[in-house]
C-alpha cells in the first residue's frame, strides 16, 4: 500500500519500519523538519529511536500536505489528546478513499470519546474506513524486529484484512477483529494500570503486588468494555491481556516509568521528566476512562486511585491503603 505515518515519535517510526520492511511505499510525517532531515540522511530517528537503523527506502517530509498526497493508509501517530487537533489541520488533505488507521491508546478527556469516534467525528469518514491498532507492542522492541503481534481492527473484516496484509512480516503479526471498542479500551485502560504497576515497583513490592494488579486491572477493564458493548475476548486478546502484561511489566514503558518515579518518591513534573518529552498516555487518561466509568456505573478502583494519585493530590501510601481498605467482595462480580 501507499501509506503515511503522520507523527515521527517513538511508535511512529517503529510502525513506519514495519510498513516499510513489509515492502509498502512509505512516507512519515515529522512535525520539525530538522528531524525529517535527519531521517532521510541518516536513516535514524536519535530522539525517539536512538540506535535503530530505519530502512533507506523510508523518507519523511514536515508538510502534511505533502506527506498525505496520494496515500490510500493514513497512520495517525499522535497522542490521544491532541489528535482531534492534528485531524483537523490535515483535514482538507486526506486522501477521501483513505483507510485512517489509529495507534493512539487513550480516550479523550475533552469528550470521553474513544480515538475511532474522534476519527469519525472530525473527518466524518464511514465506519469502513476507520481502523485501529493495538496490542503488546513496546516500540523499541518492533524497531529492533523482536518477534510480536498486534490487532487490526475495524467494522470491516475486509478492510482490516488489507491493513493486515500490509503490516504482515517475518517479525510482525497482525491478527484481525471487528471488536473496535474493544481494542481501544484495552489499549486506553491498560495505560492506567501500568501507571499503577509502576507505582508498585518504586515501592519496592514484588511480583505477587505486581500480578494482583494486573489481574484486578483487567477485571475492571473488562466490566468497563462490556459495558461499552465490547466482546470479552478481545479483552482476553493481544488488546487486552497482552498489552496490558506487556505494559506493566516492562521498563520501556513510559507509563509505568511514571508510576515508578512517583513510587519512588518523585514529584508529577520529576516524573513527568523520566519519560523523556514522550507521551506518557495514562496520566490524562485516567481521568476520562474514570469519567466513562462513571457514566457507566462501572467499579473501577485502581483507575480512580491513579486519578487521585494524578490529579487530586493522594500520596502513593494513602492509596495503596485505600486500595487494601476497601470492602470485601466475591472475586467475580458485576455484569460479567
Ligand atoms: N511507544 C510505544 O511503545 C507505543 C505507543 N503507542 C501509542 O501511540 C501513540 C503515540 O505514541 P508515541 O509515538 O510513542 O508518542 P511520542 O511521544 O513518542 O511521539 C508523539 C509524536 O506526536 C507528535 N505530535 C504531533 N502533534 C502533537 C501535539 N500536538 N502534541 C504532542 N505531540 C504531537 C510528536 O511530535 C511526536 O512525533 C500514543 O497514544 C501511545 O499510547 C502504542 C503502542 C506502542
Ligand atoms: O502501548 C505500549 C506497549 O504496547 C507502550 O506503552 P507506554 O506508552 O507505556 O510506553
Amino acid at each position: 500500500m501507499r501509506a503515511v505515518v503522520m507523527g515521527s515519535g517513538s511508535w511512529g517510526t517503529a510502525v513506519a519500519k514495519v510498513l516499510a520492511d513489509a515492502g509498502n511505499d512509505v512516507v512519515m510525517w515529522a512535525r520539525r523538519p530538522e528531524l525529517a532531515e535527519q531521517i532521510n540522511t541518516g536513516h535514524v530517528n536519535g530522539d525517539y529511536l536512538p540506535g535503530i537503523e530505519l530502512p533507506q527506502s523510508l523518507r519523511a517530509v514536515s508538510s502534511p500536505k505533502e506527506a498525505l498526497a496520494g496515500r490510500e493508509l493514513v497512520v495517525c501517530a499522535v497522542p490521544s489528546q491532541s489528535l482531534r487537533d492534528n485531524l483537523s489541520q490535515w483535514l482538507d488533505d486526506l486522501p477521501p478513499d483513505a483507510i485512517l488507521l489509529s495507534l493512539a491508546k487513550g480516550v479523550e478527556v475533552s469528550s470521553g470519546k474513544r480515538m475511532s469516534e474522534v476519527i469519525a467525528e472530525v473527518t466524518e469518514f464511514p465506519a469502513e474506513q476507520i481502523a485501529v491498532l493495538s496490542g503488546p507492542n513496546l516500540a523499541r522492541e518492533v524497531a529492533q524486529g523482536q518477534p510480536a503481534a498486534t490487532v487490526i481492527a475495524c467494522a470491516d473484516e475486509d478492510q482490516a484484512k488489507r491493513v493486515q496484509a500490509a503490516f504482515a512480516t517475518g517479525y510482525f503479526r497482525p491478527y484481525t477483529n471487528t471488536d473496535v471498542v474493544g481494542c481501544e479500551i484495552g489499549g486506553a485502560a491498560k495505560n492506567v494500570i501500568a501507571l499503577a504497576c509502576g507505582v508498585a515497583s518504586g515501592l519496592g513490592y514484588g511480583e505477587n503486588t505486581l500480578a494482583t494488579i494486573i489481574t484486578r486491572g483487567l477485571a475492571e477493564t473488562i466490566r468497563l468494555g462490556v459495558a461499552l458493548g465490547a466482546d470479552i475476548t478481545t479483552l482476553a486478546g493481544l488488546a487486552g491481556v497482552g498489552d496490558l502484561v506487556a505494559t506493566c511489566s516492562s521498563p520501556l514503558s513510559r507509563n509505568r516509568t511514571f508510576g515508578a518515579r512517583l513510587g519512588e518518591g518523585a514529584n508529577l513534573d520529576q516524573a513527568q521528566a523520566a519519560t523523556n518529552g514522550q507521551v506518557a498516555e495514562g496520566v490524562k487518561s485516567c481521568r476520562s476512562v474514570r469519567a466513562l466509568a462513571q457514566t457507566h456505573g462501572v467499579e473501577m478502583p485502581l483507575t480512580e486511585a491513579v486519578y487521585l494519585l494524578c490529579h487530586e493530590g493522594m500520596t502513593v501510601q494513602d492509596m495503596v491503603t485505600n486500595l487494601l481498605g476497601r470492602s470485601t467482595k466475591p472475586e467475580v462480580y458485576g455484569p460479567v
